[in-house]
């Protein structure tokens, strides 16, 4: 709920939530869980630019049609960074770092900022993240987006020596988050462990019991944003 000041007196209004997810089976998993009234659920595809473009084009309609959104989350399921996010937990973004975004050279990766452009990290709402992580036993850490999967141990060492606050990887959040600053709206990251990043084993995911868990997570979600300002970030 919302406090709004107009004539001189006091009226509320629900926060409108715009939920990003990449595949079918995550929005269905979010949207039957997700009882918050006027939210959206929607799968806008695998990797950071389809998941960029889906949501502006979600959040420019809004704006358009005169109900914008006062919160953005990306949300699915991911890699966990063993042993801190086991299959079958929760994470919340603490930050949402685009992980593979710049130039390698002969002394190894730089990301774009030092290339002098854009930016690598979005920073969710600090005490929604804390209020998130309390409500549904999320893990709040750093939410890797990358746009290969990491397939071996080598890779998932050099990312978790990069960012040692990583707790999983995924393919959207990063897109979602450029999206949602591009229309000045605060974003949000939540994730739920279907296998460890580390050597691929497809076959090994716990996709099942992911969904389950991100289910599980929004639906203790909406009581917290209902009470939340967007005004308090
Ligand atoms: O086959 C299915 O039923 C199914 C159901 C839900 C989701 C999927 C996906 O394959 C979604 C791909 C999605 O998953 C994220 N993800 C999961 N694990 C990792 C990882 O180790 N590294 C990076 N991304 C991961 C990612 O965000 C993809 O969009 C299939």
């Amino acid at each position: 709920m919302v406090l709004q000041a107009g004539k001189g007196q006091l009226t509320t209004s629900v926060v409108r939530v715009l939920v990003a997810t990449a595949v079918p089976a995550e929005r269905d998993a979010v949207a039957g869980a997700f009882a918050l009234p006027g939210a959206e659920v929607i799968a806008a595809g695998v990797g950071p630019a389809l998941a960029a473009a889906g949501t502006a084009t979600a959040l420019t309609r809004a704006a358009l049609e005169g109900a914008p959104y006062d919160l953005v989350v990306s949300a699915g399921i991911a890699g966990g960074f063993a042993p801190d996010a086991p299959v079958g937990s929760l994470v919340v973004a603490d930050e949402i770092t685009a992980a593979d975004l710049g130039a390698e050279t002969p002394d190894g990766f730089l990301p774009v900022t030092e290339l002098g452009f854009g930016t690598v990290t979005h920073r969710p709402p600090e005490a929604l993240v804390r209020e998130i992580a309390a409500a549904t036993a999320a893990r709040p850490g750093a939410v890797l987006t990358v746009s290969t999967v990491t397939g071996t141990a080598v890779r998932a060492a050099w990312l978790r020596e990069r960012h040692p606050t990583a707790l999983a990887e995924a393919m959207e959040g990063f897109g979602v988050a450029e999206a949602a600053g591009a229309h000045r709206t605060p974003v949000l990251e939540l994730r739920a462990i279907s296998n460890p990043v580390g050597p691929r084993d497809r076959a090994a995911w716990r996709i099942g019991d992911a969904l389950a868990a991100l289910a599980d997570g929004f639906g203790k979600l909406a009581p917290v944003l209902e009470s939340w300002n967007p005004h308090d970030q």
